[in-house]
């Protein structure tokens, strides 16, 4: 059970200095709207839940706010900052990228910013790679633009040569913007940084496209990821309902959560069929997912099938798992291993069919942010601006249940999020796309 240990922030030290943004913060308080800096964000959000604790209100564990601090940590004019984007793309990348640029320049007058280029290597000296001067004209309308203009990578890197890096550019205060496993090297750079008594603020940006990360309401450029799904999804489903015993096979990205495929499933519900890694299922037998799709194609004459890439591992045989630069499982194919099976399931039972397949992969997490993941990536920014410049460290920034909070980096790597079998969003697609509970 998550308890006060498990939310404390780590601060460098006390914050001395009036932030430029004092003077607007002075009527602020606890509304429907705004938490004040002192006051705490209750982390259970039912009764039930907080009744199980056992322990008077001002006990129960709850979340730091995020937001403006009237007073900092760091001197603004003597400030120097890095930022570095790491792992798979997700829209809104340069979104973020503009916005603590264009935050700690115009707000807090912060004047030296560099970009560390294609993700942890960046830092290394072997790799050669430059730094990037970042200013709000070179950040003005990256936003146009999906990736991120300081490149990306996966790949472990030494967190002594990191920190190695920190103190050559005597940098202050390192932004992160990555998934579980940028948190997780972030930790490995903030142990170093400890170790040899340095006062470097280390804030996270939580990014995934597969919405796997924990405790907040959705990342950013998940909305815009999943609105490219169904696209595809679309697609599909015009191709099978134009032809006889059409069947359109989407394959969506999700390794260990299914929520692209449920959420652009209930976007464009077009959808007969959605496979999760959440939800195993079985192919063969009377109630295995074949039969079932073979009987909803000889009744309706067509269906859609969207799959996420991390569902129905188990039924692929000859694949080897191998790991790719960074330690993440490499998953076989289920999309190609399904055309196969339900092309040869339907020819056996002599029904005719036209499966036509569809695998979007990275056409969905290439694109720019839509305007919703925009202005939440500018949120997110000016969050983790505050947070560093009132000395936090080891945390990300998230919104959590419409509140801006800081998480510490331990808890968001404690464990992934996922889609629940037993939840409202799974129990939606079950009655969106009428599919039986479980393929058995
Ligand atoms: N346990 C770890 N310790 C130190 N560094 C790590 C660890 N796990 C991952 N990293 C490093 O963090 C960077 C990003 O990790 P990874 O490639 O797994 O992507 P990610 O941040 O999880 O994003 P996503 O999964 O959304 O693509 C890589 O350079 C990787 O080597
Ligand atoms: O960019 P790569 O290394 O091909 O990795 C693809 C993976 O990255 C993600 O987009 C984010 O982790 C996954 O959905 C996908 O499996
Ligand atoms: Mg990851």
């Amino acid at each position: 059970m998550i308890g006060h240990q498990d939310l404390a922030v780590r601060t460098l030290g006390p914050c001395r200095i009036d932030s430029p943004l004092a003077e607007r913060l002075a009527a602020r308080e606890t509304t429907q709207h705004s938490v004040e800096e002192d006051d705490r964000i209750l982390f259970d959000d039912t009764l039930s839940m907080a009744g199980t604790r056992g322990v008077p209100v001002d006990q129960l564990p709850s979340l730091e706010p995020g937001g403006p601090r009237k007073r900092i940590y760091f001197d603004p004019a003597k400030t120097r900052v890095g930022i570095v984007t790491c792992g798979g793309l997700c829209p809104g990348l340069n979104d973020v990228i503009r916005g603590l640029v264009l935050e700690l320049c115009r707000h807090y007058g912060v004047r030296r910013i560099v970009g560390f280029r294609n993700g942890y290597r960046g830092f290394i000296p072997h790799y050669g790679e430059d730094v990037v001067d970042l200013s709000p004209e070179v950040v003005q309308h990256i936003d146009d633009e999906g990736g991120t203009i300081l490149g990306t990578s996966r790949g472990v890197q030494d967190p002594e040569e990191i920190v190695d890096a920190l103190e050559r550019l005597a940098i202050n205060i390192l932004f992160v913007i990555g998934g579980d496993g940028t948190i997780r090297g972030a930790m490995e750079v903030v142990r170093v940084i400890q170790e040899r008594g340095l006062k470097i603020a280390v804030v996270g940006v939580p990014k995934t496209i597969d919405n796997d990360i924990p405790y907040i309401d959705q990342s950013f450029g998940f909305q815009t990821a999943m609105a490219e799904a169904t696209k595809s999804i679309h697609a599909a489903s015009v191709e099978a309902r134009s032809a006889p015993g059409g069947v359109g096979l989407v394959k969506l990205m999700g390794r260990h959560s299914g929520f692209i495929a449920c959420y652009s499933v209930l976007a464009k519900d077009d959808a007969d069929y959605v496979l999760i890694p959440e939800v195993p299922f079985a192919l063969h037998g009377e109630r295995g997912f074949l039969e079932h799709l073979r009987r909803r194609v000889e009744d309706r004459g067509h269906a859609v099938v969207v799959v996420a890439e991390g569902a129905g591992q188990e039924h692929i045989e000859e694949h080897e798992p191998g790991r790719d630069a960074s330690g993440n499982v490499r998953l076989g194919d289920v999309g190609r291993l399904l055309r196969r099976l339900i092309t040869e399931h339907l020819d056996d039972a002599k029904v005719e069919n036209n499966v036509r397949y569809f695998d979007p992969s990275y056409a969905i997490r290439s694109v720019p942010a839509n305007p919703y993941d925009s202005a939440y990536c500018l949120r997110l920014a000016h969050a983790a601006v505050h947070a560093a410049m009132a000395g936090r460290t080891e945390v990300i920034v998230a919104r959590r249940r419409r509140r801006f909070v800081h998480i510490p980096m331990p808890l968001a790597v404690s464990r992934r999020n996922h889609v629940d079998p037993l939840g409202d969003l799974w129990m939606s697609v079950l009655e969106a796309t009428g599919q039986p509970v479980r393929f058995e």
